[in-house]
Order: structure tokens, then sequence, then C-alpha cells
């Protein structure tokens, strides 16, 4: 018989359940002894397994072995502790019948009204080094199964998977029991508990094996409705997923609410600032940047220079914008972006009295990134009906990026004009496509971005120069697949390019930059963004 077949009208209601009996088996073992204490101050009798049931003894309070209830040894090393009918009949009873009271009452099995679970420590033997059976033996058997069978009969059963939720629990008994709405909350918690634990142990297997899994489980838990989405009749959330140490676990000292797009914009800025090394700040606005600069770590107030240098490049759309910077924020920064409209301003860290200038802005958002910042390994995109997924986008060149250029046409750089193709190149790759960025010195003068195709990307780029597209150095996130988007960067003045090359025409492309005597570098490698 599978699934509930009877008669609606059998079910008694039940709301306030009192706890008679608790089962408790627990890996960590945190407060465990203050749950214990107020479970036995109310009389309840405890059943456990081996480690818990030792620690409750201990202690100076009574606890039933479950091998007792059992009637068979914890065996197997462990492998087998409550997997048995006895300790499951008790879990998945359904008292609101009276059908399986009259069965309990002849198996001679006692109801459980509390159930405490955690799991053994998967996540934390994985990132400790361990590997194999060593792995292995740390999935959970028994533990979820409890879990899930107490969070199914929540009706009858609470079920705890956190030392976090023990004092709800205490409360609970001081005053006669749970409720159903708090058993559904404790089931939907302990549900996201055993989904996270077991995606986390597809994952593991995953990893050891080549390639992408044959199912994919994305487990992140809500951490805040926000007030609308992209637009205002846009309903909208964020999720944080386990184990991410990215934008959406930032902690914001100042501001109002970060919005969707707020998110978006963080995201996109630290893309770009974290893609180097040396200290950097990149301007957002929708997505792309308006202003991305570095400055050599030992100048004077170094990130404050990057930032008056990223600003420099388009302070008609720095207005409103996203900034992040790569080091901590100094004073001297904060002053000058107090004088700026600014949504946003998000970085590792912030010296006090840059903070103290920041916070008189009360509008502005201030996001510090988690100490251990790392940018998603992983990029997923949904599409309809299905969910794109790719490494993320990465320089493949170790050491400099210069490292596996060749060159195409003119002279080699100077160490200086390499240095700002580098820094163009970099750039580049957090500009959406067709993407072309001008440079000088180490800052963007000239950004094209987001055009259908790349000879308007390259007049963007070198309109928004101005007089500084002269003598300046050029990236393209592609080839080019016709000299004439190269000739519009030529005929700004342009002296340097670096393009990925490739086309078919790259003759035709190389010829021209010949002609008119520019350095043109090719990097083998594309970074199309979209
Ligand atoms: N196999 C079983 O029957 C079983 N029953 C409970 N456990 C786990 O054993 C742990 C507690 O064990 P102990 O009380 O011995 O420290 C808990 O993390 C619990 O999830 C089991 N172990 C793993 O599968």
């Amino acid at each position: 018989m599978a699934g509930p077949s009877h008669d609606k009208s059998l079910y008694r209601e039940r709301d306030v359940v009192k706890i008679k009996r608790a089962l408790i088996s627990v890996s960590d073992k945190t407060g465990l002894l203050d749950l214990a204490r107020a479970l036995a101050g109310a009389g309840i009798e405890m059943v456990s397994t081996g480690s818990t049931a030792q620690t409750i003894r201990d202690a100076g309070f009574e606890v039933t072995d479950v091998a007792n209830i059992t009637g068979f040894p914890e065996s197997l090393d462990g492998r087998v502790k409550t997997l048995h009918p006895s300790v499951h009949a008790g879990l998945l009873a359904d008292l609101r019948l009276e059908s399986h009271e009259q069965q309990l009452d002849q198996l001679g099995v006692e109801p459980f009204e509390l159930v405490v679970v955690n799991l053994y420590p998967f996540v934390e033997t994985v990132a400790s080094g361990a590997i194999g059976d060593d792995v292995v033996e740390q999935i959970d058997i028994g533990g979820p199964a409890m879990v899930r069978a107490a969070a199914k009969n929540h009706p009858n059963v609470a079920i705890v998977v956190s030392p976090a939720s023990y004092g709800e629990i205490i409360d609970a008994v001081a005053q006669g029991g749970t409720t159903l709405i708090q058993r559904r909350e404790l089931a939907a918690r302990a549900f996201s508990h055993t989904a996270a634990y077991d995606t986390a142990v597809a994952g593991w297997f995953t990893d050891t094996a080549e390639g992408f899994g044959a199912s994919l489980t994305i487990q992140a838990e809500l951490a805040h409705v926000l007030r609308y989405g992209e637009n205002s009749h846009q309903e909208a959330a964020l999720y944080l997923r386990a184990g991410g140490h990215g934008i959406a676990q930032a902690t914001q000292l100042n501001g109002k609410e970060m919005s969707y797009n707020n998110f978006v914009d963080a995201d996109a800025a630290v893309r770009a600032a974290y893609d180097f090394t040396v200290p950097a700040v990149a301007i957002i606005k929708h997505a792309n940047p308006c202003g991305i600069a570095i400055a050599a770590p030992k100048a004077p107030d170094a990130i404050a220079s990057a930032h008056a240098r990223a600003h420099a490049c388009d302070p008609v759309s720095a207005f409103g914008g996203v900034i992040a910077a790569n080091r901590m924020v100094t004073l001297k920064m904060a002053e000058t972006i107090k004088e700026i409209f600014t949504e946003v301003l998000v970085a590792p860290g912030f010296d006090e009295d840059a903070l103290d200038v920041l916070r008189t802005k009360k509008n502005l958002r201030i996001l510090q990134l988690p100490a251990d910042f790392a940018p998603e390994p992983l990029e997923a995109k949904q599409i309809s009906g299905g969910i794109l997924v790719q490494q993320a986008d990465r320089f493949s060149a170790h050491g400099s990026v210069t490292s596996s250029w060749s060159l195409a046409a003119g002279e080699a750089a100077d160490p200086e004009t390499l240095a700002d193709l580098a820094f163009a190149w970099t750039a580049c790759r957090s500009v959406k496509s067709n993407a072309i960025l001008l440079a000088k010195n180490g800052a963007s003068v000239g950004v094209g971005m987001g055009q259908v195709n790349r000879v308007d990307s390259c007049h963007l780029a070198v309109t928004r120069a101005g007089d500084r597209a002269a003598g300046s150095v050029a990236a393209s996130d592609a080839f080019f697949p016709f000299a004439d988007g190269l000739q519009v960067l030529l005929d700004g003045g342009v002296r340097a390019i670096v393009q990925p090359g490739g086309s078919v025409r790259d003759e035709e492309v190389i010829a021209a930059a010949q002609a008119a005597g520019v350095t043109m570098y090719f990097t083998g490698e594309r970074h199309f963004f979209h």
C-alpha cells in the first residue's frame, strides 16, 4: 500500500504535541547537555546512539541506548544503528489515525514526539583534505533516514537538525509542547538540510569524475525577499548558495537595502576589479564598466589614485555608478567618493576614517566582501527549459597575461606600451561584447560596449575617449572580422592594439595595422562576455 488511502474523516486533529519521548543522535554535541537537561527536567525519556548516549549519561542524565529498543547491536562500524523498524515505526506512526495507534500497540513500539539529529560532518571531512573511504564513511545514512521520516510525520513529531534550534525546543517543552506551525517550519528546515547534504555528497562524487555530473542541484537558502527585481513590477529574492564566498555573502555596512540591480552591478564591479593583482578600481553602470584603472602597489595612496583615474574615464556615466576596489578603501578615496553620487561601494575593507566619511552619505550602500572572497569556479545561466553551465572565464596564461601573445604587426612594444596593452586586455574582459577598450597609463579612456557589431564598438570607444584616443592602446575581446573596425581605431590615433586574432581575414587586418605602422599583438584567446 503506497501513500495515504485513508478517509480524510479518520484523521484526528493535532496541534500542540506534548513531548514524552525523544530520539537523539548527534555528531555535533554543541548544546547537547543544555537540551538534555531541559528534557530530563520535564521527565522526557531520551533514547540515543553510541557516543551521544555516552555524553548524556556522563553528564548524569538517564538515557536509553537505541540498541535496547532495536534488540540489535550497533554494528558494522556504526553503519547500522537506528535503521530498524522499532525505531522507524516510532518515527512514522501517524497518531492522528486510530489504526496507526492500534498497530503500534500490537507491535509493541512506542512513538517519538521529538527527534534531534545532526549528520556526520561530510562537508568538513572533505574540506580537511580527506579522500576515498575516509570520505565515504562520513556519508550519513541512518541520520537522514530519521530526519526525513520525522519531517514527513510533522503532524506528530518535531524534527531538529541544528543546535541553533535547541532554544525553541526548550521553550516549547516549558510551554507544554510543539505546535503544528512550529513542526512544519522545522520539517521544512529538515528537508532543506538533507537536500543540501545530498548535494554536497553528489558534488563530491562529481568532482572525482571527469566533466559535468549527470544531474544538477543548486542548493541555496533564502536570504531575503528584495524590494523588487530588475523592474518594480517584478518580484525578486536573494538566495545564498551553500559554501559561497562572494558578493551575496558581503556584509552591508551602510546605506539603503541592496536592490536586485545593485547586486548584479556589484558582482560585475568585483569581477572587473579582481581581475587585477595590483590595486584596481572598476566603476560599473548597467553591468558594464564606465571606468577601470590600476595603480602601482607602491604608488602613494594607490587605491585612491586608481579610483580617481577610473572616474576620469567617463565622469558623466560614473554618476550613480557601482564602484569596486580590490584593496582597503582609504580616507582619500572616501573623500572623493563623497562628492560623487554613487549607488554602491564594495571593497575587501575600509579604513576607519574612510568609513566615517562614507557613512555621512546615508544612502550609499557600502559592502565589505567576505575575508575569504572567491569568484565562482562555475557559472550557470538560465534559458527557457534549461540551465547552461560553464567554467568561469579566466585568463589561461600563467604569470603575465602577455606570455602567450604573438606579435602580428609592427614593432615589438616597449615595456610601458606592453604594460598598457596588458592592462587594456585584462580590463576588456569585463566589458560586454562586442567590447573595445582604449587605455592610457593603466586607465581606461574610452569603452565601447555591448554593440551588435565591432565597428560600432570601435566608434563608441573612440568617441568616448575624445582627444585621449590619440596615443592610446586598444584591446578587442574578439578578433576583427574585417579591417573596418580596426581602421576606426587607427583613424582615432590608437598606437598599439591587442586582440585574439584567428579571423579568416587576419591578413587584411594585419595589413591595415602594418600600413598605419601600428603594433598589433594576437593573444590566441577570446574573452566574449554576454
Ligand atoms: N547508520 C545508522 O543507523 C545511524 N543512525 C544514526 N547515525 C548517525 O550517527 C551520528 C551519531 O552517532 P553517535 O551518537 O554514535 O555519535 C549522527 O550523526 C547520526 O546521524 C547513523 N549513522 C550513519 O549512517
